[in-house]
């Protein structure tokens, strides 16, 4: 029986963030109630959304590599994650504003058996740090008004137009902030899965 990825994401960022490692899978999305309580570590809480994600997904597949993922922002200890509302989105990036915040971004790996019983899982979270330069409040109403940012963790999209003219710098990797880790993905995956890379294993062709 042939192996099979699974990417347990409505994302379309992180089905364009996969194909950069130029594996073939296929997508289903979760619907795994996506909740925490603030009580929790932020680390800890990406990585259980990511393994709730993966596990929904993992349930009646064979042979599989179900990859899931969570992201979240968190400035000075507040956890930020999408806004409910355009006035919440504004004042998330206030607080963003001419300051630095971390990027979280959990990733589980769960992998079954040609029966589709779960033969191993492992998570593994990756931290970016985003330096924010002074926005006025018109750049935050703009960005509000025409970005994107209601479907993003911390309101903005780093890799959106006027995302990218918020951010001053970042230590760590770019595409954690986008919502998958590519870098450390890979790594994971030598170790924990080398099977599923192995029919992939040409390199990426240009365009
Ligand atoms: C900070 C930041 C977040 N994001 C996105 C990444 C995630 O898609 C989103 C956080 O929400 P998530 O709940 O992690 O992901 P999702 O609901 O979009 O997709 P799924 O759960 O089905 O996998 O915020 C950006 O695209 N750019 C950024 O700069």
């Amino acid at each position: 029986m042939s192996r099979l990825i699974v990417l347990a994401s409505r994302s379309p960022r992180r089905k364009y963030l996969l194909e950069l490692l130029n594996l073939k899978f296929s997508i289903e999305s979760s619907s795994c109630d996506e909740t925490y309580s603030n009580n929790e570590q932020p680390s800890d809480i990406v990585q259980n959304l990511a393994l709730h994600k993966a596990m929904d997904v993992s349930e009646g597949k064979f042979s599989s590599l179900v990859i899931g993922a969570d992201t979240l922002v968190v400035d000075n200890e507040k956890i930020l994650g999408k806004p409910n509302s355009a006035d919440e989105a504004k004042s998330m990036l206030a607080k963003l504003s001419d300051d630095r915040h971390k990027v979280l971004t959990g990733v589980a790996l769960v992998k079954t058996d040609s029966e589709g019983n779960i033969l191993q899982k492992e998570t593994f979270v990756e931290e970016t740090i985003v330096y924010f330069g002074k926005l006025t409040s018109e750049e935050i109403n703009d960005y509000v008004q025409d970005g994107s940012p209601m479907d993003k963790a911390g309101s903005y999209g780093i890799q959106d137009d006027w995302g990218a003219i918020f951010v001053k710098r970042i230590e760590g990797d770019y595409y954690n902030v986008v919502g998958l880790p590519l870098y450390a993905l890979y790594q994971h995956l030598k170790e924990f899965a080398p099977e599923f890379l192995s029919h992939n294993s040409d390199p990426p062709k240009d365009e």
